[in-house]
This record gives structure tokens, C-alpha cells and sequence, in this order.
């Protein structure tokens, strides 16, 4: 593989601006498919992280790369490993968005680093996002995306790790073909492995429909409002260590000590797939 990385690092630096009314249907929407009792109405607090479900890209169709994703190369660097993933990201939050109201987004490429993974080359690109209304910053982001090679035929998972430590609080997540989609288009996102079980094991070698690791990240946060409710949470970080599909029984899992709560997601095995932390305050 060649990687002119001198190259992709052009990119660093580049910003994108986005400004855009958080209009409460896709809070509904995705209050629906979190079952929950109530969506929130206007005016009141989006919760953390719902604003991925706003921003979002609208590509034409011709500007669409073969993995239903926007062709690389504008915002984001053109990186030639094909099979991206959401691999990790973080958030920290000063005041909550209030839906129903004008907000605005700046994204900045931050770095493009080269890795040796145990899976292969890894390209990890990071993107800053600050989401602010009213002249305020309301929330902070760091979004790590990955790009891995193009397998050449199944390949075995990610190790990852057992579960070690007991929840306090759990939840069981039955991923499905429905719920994947329609997370897809909640956050307009075209990318083949959510929804097309063609491509996504024959051309990306995966057992099965990868659940997006946003909403992975998005269902732990529930399950902790759920369990800690009026608990604002100050700070929120994840990484999938191991990619979810929609054959498994997830389990959704917290622990606290004090203002820190650890969480993760494990499968029927006990093995871990996304681990996140958040710190309420
Ligand atoms: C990424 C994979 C292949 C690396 O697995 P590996 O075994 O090759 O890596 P490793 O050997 O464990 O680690 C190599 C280096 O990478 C780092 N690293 C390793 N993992 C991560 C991570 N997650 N986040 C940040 N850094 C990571 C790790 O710390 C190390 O760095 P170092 O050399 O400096 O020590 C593996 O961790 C994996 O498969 N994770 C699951 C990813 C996943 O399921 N994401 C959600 C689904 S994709 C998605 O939602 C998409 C969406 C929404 O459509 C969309 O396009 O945005």
C-alpha cells in the first residue's frame, strides 16, 4: 500500500461551519427508538449526544464513494484504506444544546496519524467539533475515525477483553436490521455496512450488519440517564475496541464510583465491545 501521508496531512487545519435550527422531530425520532417515554419539546435540553442526529452532510449522489459514504477528499483526507470506522471519540459538555433553536457547528481537521495495528495499518483521523448557540460553546467534541485495509477474506475479530467488572445498572440491546436503518437515517448516514448484508460480508468481510458505533455510544448514555436521571453529565468518552453486529444480544452495562461511571457493551460471551467513561457533575 502506498501512503503518501505528507499528503494527507494537507488537510489538517481545514474547517468546516455549519449552522442549522435543532429542529425537534429527529429528537422525537430517536426518542421513539430509544423507547422512551416522552421526546423532549422545544426549548428544553437536547440530550448528550443527540446532536449527531443535526449537522449532517448532504452529499449529492454522484459525490458518493462504493461504501455509501460521501467521496473522500473534501472535508476529510483522502485516505486510500477503504473500510472506515468510528473508532473512538470524546465530549465535554459545558451547558446542554436547547432544541428548537439556532445552533452552529465548527469542524476542524485536527491530525492524521499512521499506526501498526494488530489488524494491519490503521490511518486515524481526528476531528474537533465545537457546537455552540447564542455566541456560547455548549459542547466539545473529539471524533476519531479510522480506516483499515480491505481484508482479503474473514478475518478474525479484534481480541478485545472479557468483562471484568460487575454492572450496577444493565440493559439488554437486541440489535436488528430496523433499528440500524433507521439510526442510518436519523443521522443521514449512507454508509453500506448498517444496511446491506451483501456488502457488508462480502465486500467487507463482517459476519454481519455492524451496529454504527454512535449508536452504541448513544445507548449508553440512555442507559445512564435512565439510571442516574437529572444527572447532567460534564464529560463523555468512548472507544469501540470491537466491532457489534446485528446477529448479537448486547448488553448494556454501567458502574459508578462517585461521579465517574464506567461503561461498556458486551456480548452474549461477555466479550466487550465498546468501553466508555463520563463523569457527571
Ligand atoms: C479499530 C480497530 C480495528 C483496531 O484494532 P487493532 O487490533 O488493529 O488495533 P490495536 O493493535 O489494538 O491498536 C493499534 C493502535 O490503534 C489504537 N487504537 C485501537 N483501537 C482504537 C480505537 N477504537 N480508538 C482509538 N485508537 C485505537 C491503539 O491505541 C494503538 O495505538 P498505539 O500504537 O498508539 O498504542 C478495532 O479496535 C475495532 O475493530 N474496533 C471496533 C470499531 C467499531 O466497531 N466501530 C463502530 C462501527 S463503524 C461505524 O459506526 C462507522 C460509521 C458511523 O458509519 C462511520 O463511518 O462513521
Amino acid at each position: 500500500m502506498s501512503m503518501d501521508l505528507h499528503h494527507l496531512r494537507e488537510w489538517v487545519g481545514r474547517e468546516q461551519v455549519a449552522e442549522q435550527t435543532l429542529e425537534p422531530f429527529s429528537a422525537a425520532a430517536l426518542s421513539g427508538l430509544l423507547d422512551r417515554a416522552a421526546p423532549p419539546a422545544a426549548g428544553e435540553a437536547l440530550p448528550l449526544p443527540w446532536h449527531w442526529l443535526y449537522f449532517l452532510e448532504t452529499p449529492a449522489r454522484a459525490a458518493t464513494g462504493v461504501d455509501g459514504h460521501p467521496q473522500r477528499g473534501g472535508f476529510l483526507p483522502p485516505v486510500p484504506l477503504p473500510r472506515r470506522m468510528w473508532a473512538a471519540g470524546s465530549l465535554q459538555c459545558e451547558t446542554p444544546l436547547r432544541l428548537g433553536a439556532p445552533a452552529r457547528k465548527t469542524s476542524t481537521v485536527r491530525s492524521v496519524d499512521l499506526k501498526e495495528g494488530r489488524s494491519g495499518p490503521l490511518v486515524f483521523v481526528t476531528v474537533d467539533h465545537v457546537l455552540a448557540q447564542d455566541g456560547r460553546v455548549c459542547i466539545r467534541e473529539e471524533q476519531n475515525i479510522v480506516y483499515r485495509e480491505a481484508p482479503i477474506g474473514p478475518a478474525p475479530l479484534p481480541a478485545g477483553e472479557k468483562a471484568t467488572r460487575a454492572a450496577q445498572w444493565s440493559a439488554v440491546l437486541k440489535p436488528d436490521p430496523a433499528l440500524l436503518f433507521r439510526f442510518s437515517a436519523l443521522t443521514y448516514n449512507g454508509h453500506r455496512i448498517h444496511y446491506d448484508r451483501d456488502y457488508a460480508v462480502r465486500e467487507e468481510f463482517y459476519p454481519a450488519l455492524v451496529v454504527h458505533g454512535p449508536l452504541l455510544a448513544t445507548a449508553l448514555l440512555d442507559l445512564l440517564e435512565r439510571a442516574r436521571p437529572g444527572a447532567p453529565v460534564r464529560a463523555f468518552s468512548f472507544r469501540a475496541l470491537r466491532p457489534a453486529f446485528d446477529t448479537d444480544t448486547l448488553q448494556l452495562c454501567a458502574a459508578a464510583e462517585g461521579d465517574m461511571v464506567e461503561l461498556w457493551t458486551q456480548d452474549a460471551q461477555g466479550q466487550v465491545g465498546m468501553v466508555a467513561r463520563a463523569t457527571l457533575g
